[in-house]
């Protein structure tokens, strides 16, 4: 039996925006620019609303400037393309963010790939992603690199470690692989169709559930003293009738065999918005510097 460590995200994302605000009038003090973040919600999916809220309160704690636009479910999608343009040009605004999921009308990706990638703090235009790949310096996915945080934090170093991911999205599973790999990690990406998926499982000495299926990821999946980072936030109902959250691997089966394992909630979420206010600070020093 394995004492499994709880990795504590909400704590580690707090210390990470008291240090950034201390960057950030640093910053300020030495160019007389406020880094600005601009965050586009179109329609009003209630989790949306919240990280979005949430991320305009914490971009003005860090003392950056928050300019948000809500726009109606309905929005054509040459509106959004059309404010899009416009944030690409004000110098005021350093870094854009357009939230996820968007309206069943409208083309995600003619949407991302219209931001410019020098103020894509999320991460996601292809150029960001084609030059992570590559090993260029590149705005990352903002989850992503809060897991290699939070690994690294816990690990040290991770060189030579087996990670496995378990989901394959642009957003989380791919560009994760891509940083694990520049920790000179051995990155299998796996997912609902691999075959013998605990199998795969079992050989991780880090194991990543992103694959959006509540607590798919049994605790008999898990190697003795592994690392698990817990992606998934799912809503499901509880014995109560009310709503909970749960991630993807189910918690309680991990406890005396993981080594250390992320909570859910309190463990990645947190880190997704601290490390988009290092993306919006590290965006301003490149258009400001
Ligand atoms: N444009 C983007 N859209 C989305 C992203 C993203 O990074 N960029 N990620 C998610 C949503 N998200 C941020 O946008 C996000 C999700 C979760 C959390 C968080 O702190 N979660 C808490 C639980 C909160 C709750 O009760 O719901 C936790 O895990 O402790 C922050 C940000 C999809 N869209």
């Amino acid at each position: 039996m394995v004492e499994t460590r709880l990795i504590d995200g909400k704590a580690f994302a707090e210390t990470m925006r008291a240090r950034l605000k201390d960057e950030v009038a640093a910053f300020v003090a030495a160019t007389g620019v406020t880094p600005g973040l601009a965050v586009v919600l179109v329609g009003e999916d209630p989790a949306s609303a919240v990280y979005v809220r949430n991320k305009g309160k914490q971009t003005a704690e860090a003392g950056m400037t928050s300019i948000e636009h809500k726009l109606p479910a309905d929005t054509a999608q040459d509106d959004v393309l059309a404010l899009v343009r416009a944030l690409n040009a004000d110098p005021a605004v350093h870094g854009i963010l357009v939230q996820l999921p968007l309206p069943a009308h409208i083309d995600a990706q003619a949407v991302l790939a219209t931001i410019d990638p020098a103020k894509d703090v999320d991460g996601f235009h292809v150029v960001n992603a084609g030059r992570l790949a590559v090993g260029l310096d590149a705005l990352a996915p903002c989850t992503p690199l809060g897991c290699v945080m939070l690994l690294k934090d816990t690990l040290g170093s991770l060189a030579g470690l087996e990670a496995v991911v378990v989901g394959r999205s642009n957003i989380v599973g791919k560009p994760l692989a891509q940083l694990l790999l520049r920790e000179d990690c051995t990155v299998t990406i796996a997912h609902s169709r691999t075959r013998d998926l605990p199998g795969v499982c079992r050989r991780a000495d880090i194991l990543i559930g992103a694959v959006g299926r509540p607590e798919m990821i049994r605790g008999d999946w898990i190697k003795p003293g592994a690392t698990v980072i817990d992606v998934g936030i799912n809503r499901v109902a509880g014995a109560d009738g009310k709503n909970r959250l749960v991630g993807d691997v189910a918690f309680n089966e991990a406890q005396g065999i993981a080594g250390a394992i992320t909570p859910v909630p309190g463990g990645v979420g947190p880190m997704t918005i601290a490390c988009l206010l290092a993306n919006t600070l590290t965006a301003a020093r490149r258009q400001v510097g």
